[in-house]
């Protein structure tokens, strides 16, 4: 269900010269191969991914130094302008269209307790999100975006059925979150709303809601980074420190639940495995959606704690999508940040934030556009587009030095 329709008032165009994956594109052909075998259906999600472009992302850090600043000077910003060159092919770079997608799904976990919020708040708040009236809809406002929801997991009929795989997960401490097959359905469901929802070579804010999801989270990614439960729980939506300590003892239940299973004591080699066993809808669809957007060369910026293992989960299935991938901010989850730093995610905001539904993802959409923004000025008034680096360096216009391109830093 989309939000704000008419609210693409950027007037921006997708980005250039990134390759065929708009609709009916090889991507989206991939999705949805029921009855096929499992690497047959995750293979055809992964093989979509086209490679990062380094080359044309050093140029970009080559020409980026004008007379007014020195390349490099915005910081991490900097790096994400390079980033998106690189996705998109070409160092011309400009401010991206910007969609927010939030989907959705509910957790038995919450049964327990475990949320700020009664396990059907999350309908609620659905709804609330697709009449415009959340607080991730005058975010994405404010950079003129428009938000995307859909209902991937809520208990409850919300009239939403696209992409409707569940009706709420069972109780990870008793039982699978879901059987595995329905794990494969919900990650292909979110890529196939990807590539509804994501214009190619956009930004692709990628948010999520689900009462009792930090718990689910918490649980995969003590699996995934072999971490300590009790360090890996949080004060969510904003339960108070027993809350805490029962949300530990609930993922350790679970983990306990789900050793040793297929003969694999923890799972490590299959993490759709893990999602079926402990994750949730709405957390599956977010590892398709983010395969299927760095598949339509999108730039992919996460959100909080949940988005980072769905994004953990692709990296794993699809190690090149990390080059696509940026931390929008560090939430209070102490796991976010764990998982962040496995991935070599450095967040954009670190502003103790706890809202989720692609809410800081939108949010630093503001300052990613402004750095792609001074870029294109810059551009504007660079010599030719076929600036080779030489030719950009000995640039008499510039005051500055690039930067050495065999630099430490990743591109
Ligand atoms: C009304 C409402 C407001 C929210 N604000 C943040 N979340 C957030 O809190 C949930 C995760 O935290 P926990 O595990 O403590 O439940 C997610 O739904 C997330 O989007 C909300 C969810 C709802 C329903
Ligand atoms: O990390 C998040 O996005 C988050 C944290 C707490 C509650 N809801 C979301």
């Amino acid at each position: 269900m989309e939000v704000s329709r008419a609210a693409d008032r950027s007037g921006h165009e997708a980005g250039e010269g990134v390759g065929d994956s708009a609709d009916g594109g090889a991507g989206e052909r991939a999705v949805g191969r029921a009855g096929a075998p499992p690497e047959e259906r995750l293979g055809a999600l992964t093989d979509a991914v086209g490679a990062f472009d380094r080359r044309t992302a050093r140029l970009a850090r080559l020409v980026a130094a004008t007379g007014s600043r020195p390349a490099g000077s915005l910081g991490r910003l900097d790096e994400i302008g390079w980033q998106v060159a690189g996705i998109l092919r070409t160092h011309r770079v400009r401010p991206l269209p910007v969609v927010v997608s939030v989907l959705a799904g509910d957790h038995g976990v919450a049964e327990h307790g475990v949320s700020a919020h009664r396990p059907e708040s999350t309908a609620r708040l659905f709804a609330e999100i697709v009449e415009g009236r959340a607080p991730v809809c005058a975010l994405a406002a404010r950079v003129g975006g428009r938000v995307a929801a859909a209902d991937l997991g809520l208990r409850t009929d919300t009239g939403d059925h696209r992409y409707k795989i569940g009706n709420g997960t069972a109780d990870i401490t008793r039982a699978d979150a879901m059987p595995f097959g329905q794990a494969l359905d919900a990650i292909e469901a979110g890529a196939r709303f990807a590539h509804e929802v994501f214009p190619t070579g956009s930004m692709a804010a990628c948010g999520e809601i689900g009462v009792g999801n930090t718990t689910s989270a918490a649980a995969l990614a003590a699996r995934l980074l072999g971490a300590d439960p009790r360090d890996l729980a949080g004060k969510g939506s904003g339960v108070g420190e027993e809350t805490v300590r029962l949300k530990a003892r609930l993922v350790e239940q679970a983990l306990e639940r789900t050793s040793g299973l297929d003969g694999d004591p923890d799972h490590s080699g299959d993490p759709v495995r893990q999602l079926a066993a402990l994750g949730g809808y709405e957390l599956c669809g977010n590892v398709g959606l983010i395969l299927a957007a760095a598949a339509r060369g999108c730039l992919v910026v996460l959100d909080g704690c949940m988005t980072a293992v769905s994004a953990l989960i692709a990296c794993r299935l699809c190690p090149q999508v990390r080059e696509y991938l940026v931390a929008s901010h560090v939430s209070t989850e102490p796991a976010h940040r764990m998982l962040l730093d496995e991935m070599g995610l450095k967040p954009v905001l670190d502003l103790e934030m706890r809202l989720g539904m692609g809410s800081g993802a939108a949010l630093a959409a503001g300052p990613v556009n402004a750095l792609l923004a001074v870029t294109e000025l810059a551009a504007a008034s660079a010599p030719s587009p076929a600036a080779s680096p030489t030719s950009a360096e000995q640039d008499g216009n510039s005051t500055v030095r690039s930067p050495d391109p065999s630099g430490s830093e990743r591109i």
